[in-house]
This record gives C-alpha cells, structure tokens and sequence, in this order.
C-alpha cells in the first residue's frame, strides 16, 4: 500500500517547504507536489517532520536493586504517541558481566518494541574481557557509542586509569565515548554527611549533587578525552558548569557534544522542596534538577549550538518503587518519564516562545543525533531513501498533560498539569502509522534494530589530527656519546 502524506509543510534541520510525501514499503519514495497513493493522511496546517530520535533511554533496566517500570513496548508506546519514532537504550552489564552477555540480555528484550531502536553499550568495569569484546560489540554488533559512569560509586562507576584505557580503546576502533559526568567520589562523601546530619529526604538528593561535581567530572572527562583521541558526548547535562566546559571545548576544536534533558530545561529544584514527599522523590534523578539561571543556560547552549541534541533519560520507576527510600534518600531509585511529552514540551517551551525555529527544534530532537550516531539520513531526515519515520506535527493542537491518559505504566508523570501547545496528528513508524489522530494503532514487535557503523567522519577527522600532533620523537643527530 502506497501512503501519502497531502497539504503539509515539510521541516528539515536546514528548510521547510510545502510539499507531500509518498511512502512505499517503509520508506520515503518521494517528495513533490499533488502526489497521490492509496492511503492519504491530510496535513493541512502541519509540519511533516523527521520523526524524533531519543539517544538516551533505560527500559526495563536493573537498577538500585530494581526494575525500571516502562519496558520496549511500553515506552516505545509511550514514544511514538509523542511523536518520537527511534529510541536509543544502553546495555548495562553489570560489574564483572561481559559485554555480549548483557547485550544477549537487551536483544531479549527489545523484541516487543514498537519503533525502532539502537542501543549503547557501559562500560562499568574494565579488564582483558571488556577491551576484547568492545571490537565484537561494534564491528560485529553495530554498536559505537558507550557510556562511562564517573558516578554510582560502589555500583556502576568507573574510575580515572579505566576510563584513560577504556576511551582510548574506543578512540582506535573508531568508537564515541559517553559520559555521565558526576564526580561521584564526592557525591558519596556528600550523602554520608548529609545522611548523618539527618538530611533523609528527597531534597538532600540534591544537596548531594551540586553543580561543582557535574562541572568538575565533565572537565576531566573532556580532557582524558582529548588526551586519548576520542570524541565524546555528555549525557544530561544540567548545569552551567558542565556546560561551559563543553562550551571552551567545542570552541578549542575538540569534538564534544552535550545533551540536555528535556526535564532540565522545563523543570526546577523547587520540585525537591514540595512538601509532599512522593511528589519530591518522583523527581529524584541524577543531575538533580537545578534553578532558573542553569535552565537559562541550556536554552542557550540549544539556541546558539554548543548544546546538540534534547534528550529524556527515560528511566521510570513507580511512587511504590519511590518509596524504597523513606527514610534515606540515597535508597530512592535515580530517574525519570518524559519519553511521551519530550517533543510537545519542547516545541511548547522552545518554539512557541521564539527560542527556536521549527528547523532548529528538528535538528536538536532528530537529525544531530542521527548524524552523530551515523544512521543519518536513514534517521532524521526526510528524503527519498530515508526511512518513513515521520511526525505529522499539529502546532494548533493541545493539551494538558496528566498521567491518566499517557502511555507510560507509571502512576503519575512529573509534567502532570503542564499544558502543551503542539502535538502530533500522525507518527509514521518505517511507513505505518503508529498514532491516527489521537488513536494508537501500534504494533508491538514491529521495531527493528538499527545497526550503526564505526569511523565516522568526525572519527577520521580526529584521528587525523592526533596523528599529526602526538607526540614524537625528535630526530636528531650528533647525539653526545653517553660516557663510560
Ligand atoms: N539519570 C538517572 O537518574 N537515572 C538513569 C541512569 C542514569 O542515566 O544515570
Ligand atoms: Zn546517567
Ligand atoms: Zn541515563
């Protein structure tokens, strides 16, 4: 069947004009004018524009001695009601698990989902095995992205000599270096005081986090970085200080990029202060939430470039799953929803109020990413080729946010009440269409895996450089004979 999107404005990253869209077996065959197919979806007064791509989610993932809620088919439920069509999870092994192990563990699980999805591998611990299977997982596996948790201490983290070895590993098989940046040495010192103080509650979360120890980790992490000829990319950054690391980087040339969450930019600390202990640990996740100046930060590392791409950390746990840490804080398991609201809050928030253009909200939310990850223009792009993941964008269209109608299978949604002015009339996953004017038509087990190639450019370009400026040897002659 022959599908044709009739009367929209098609938005790329770089320009929008007015045309349809005729999609064949899941992919875009062309773009043109009175183009006609034996489907037809109206976009009159829409946007047709690359469906969004969300690089950091964890499905199902073991985590402080828990399970998080929203599974594949859930959360990529979840997402394409939103209008996000491709989701990118981290395999997680744990300390002493080998890499394949844990991805046999997440193909398991992502067979039920219902768009598409690429993982990341962690690295959160560092021996023979990890430096061997790190070739398999990218050559082999398709995965070239893995993320570093300089916090977790005791749990996930790694520390400064594996994460020198493991960049650099990564930097030779043409590989991306990924961070968590949270100094977690200290955030461990900081909970046992505040522990001792009798801070117990969701506030002390973050009084454990100050911005110093993301700003701090995030300097190192560029600078071993550098060091080891890797790019990298920042998870969640939430701060000023983390963000202007990533700032001087990009602007010294090193090859950085930083991903605010959706949460960050729209969300504050005030969140820790409510006095109703389940609304506070709801929102409890690493980095914390911060205050207007940091919020204002981020919007304009999106606005002015040097912030790439607006992510969720889709990481859902129950208030019953909440609850685990009355009484200590430090038991609250870290994270948050947004998969369903990332791209409505942020075209309310960024382009509704003038911070972005419509072109630049699909850059931040599909093609940098995608360009990044190297499955660009198969993903975030509309071009005949390209896959047909694609949100037919309503900006007229609105609603309030509440977690009775949302996908997600948590009990409540931190943008509870938040109203949203732009939504998706349709989403398009490789061609079918996944929400129909409000009505979800997923398919659970329709999402295929999206394997993604080493050495891309910004690989060769970097090791290009470092060749020419390592360190070497300087010849010489008429060296002094060493005396007897
Ligand atoms: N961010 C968070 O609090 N939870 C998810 C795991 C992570 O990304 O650190
Ligand atoms: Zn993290
Ligand atoms: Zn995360």
């Amino acid at each position: 069947m022959i599908t044709v999107i009739k009367n929209g404005t098609v938005v790329t990253a770089d320009l929008s004009w007015k045309a349809d869209v005729l999609i064949d077996k899941g992919r875009i065959v062309e773009i043109g004018d009175s183009l006609k197919g034996d489907e037809q979806l109206d976009a009159t007064g829409c946007y047709v524009m690359p469906g969004g791509i969300d690089p950091h989610t964890h499905l199902e993932m073991p985590f402080m001695g828990t399970y998080s809620s929203d599974d594949f088919e859930s959360g990529t439920r979840a997402a394409l009601s939103g209008g996000t069509t491709m989701v990118v999870d981290f395999a997680l092994p744990s300390p002493g698990q080998g890499l394949l192990d844990a991805l046999q563990m997440w193909d398991n699980k992502s067979t039920r989902a219902n768009c598409d999805y690429s993982f990341h591998m962690a690295v959160t611990w560092w021996g023979e095995q990890v430096f061997n299977e790190m070739k398999t997982v990218i050559e082999d596996h398709g995965i070239t992205t893995f993320k570093h948790f300089m916090a977790y201490k005791g749990a996930l983290m790694v520390n400064d000599d594996e994460m020198y070895a493991s960049f650099k590993r990564l930097g030779e098989l043409g590989g991306i270096a990924m961070v968590h940046a949270e100094n977690g040495d200290v955030v461990a010192e900081m909970c046992a005081k505040l522990l001792a103080e009798g801070n117990t509650g969701p506030e002390a979360h973050a009084y454990s986090r100050p911005p110093q120890v993301e700003g701090e980790a995030a300097n190192r992490a560029i600078m071993i970085a550098d060091m080891t000829g890797v790019p990298l990319y920042i998870v969640h950054v939430s701060c000023e200080e983390a963000h202007e690391a990533i700032r001087r980087a990009r602007a010294q040339g090193k090859r950085v990029w930083g991903e605010p969450l959706i949460q960050h930019l729209t969300l504050d600390e005030s969140e820790y202060f409510n006095k109703d202990w389940d609304h506070a640990a709801r929102r409890v996740m690493s980095p914390p939430f911060r205050n207007k100046q940091h919020q204002d930060s981020l919007w304009a590392g999106l606005m002015s470039g040097s912030l790439s791409v607006v992510a969720t950390d889709h990481c859902a746990f129950t208030t019953d799953q909440k609850r685990f840490g009355i009484g200590d804080f430090t038991k609250i398991p870290n994270g948050t929803g947004g998969l369903e609201d990332r791209m409505p809050m942020l075209w309310t928030h960024g382009v509704e109020t003038g911070r972005l253009t419509p072109e630049e909200f699909v850059a931040v939310t599909s093609t940098n990413i995608a360009k990044i990850l190297n499955c660009y223009p198969r993903k975030g792009a509309i071009r005949v080729g390209s896959d047909a993941d694609i949100v037919v964008w309503d900006p007229a269209k609105t609603k309030t946010i509440t977690a009775a109608t949302q996908q997600s299978a948590i009990d409540y949604n931190v943008f509870e009440g938040h109203t949203v002015k732009g939504l998706p009339r349709f989403t398009l996953t490789r061609g079918h269409v996944a929400v129909h004017d409000g009505e979800i038509r997923t398919q659970e087990g329709h999402g295929q895996f999206v394997k993604r190639a080493p050495g891309t450019p910004t690989n060769k370009a970097l090791s290009k450089w470092k060749e020419i400026t390592n360190p070497r040897p300087v010849e010489r002659t008429g060296i002094p004979a060493t005396g007897v």
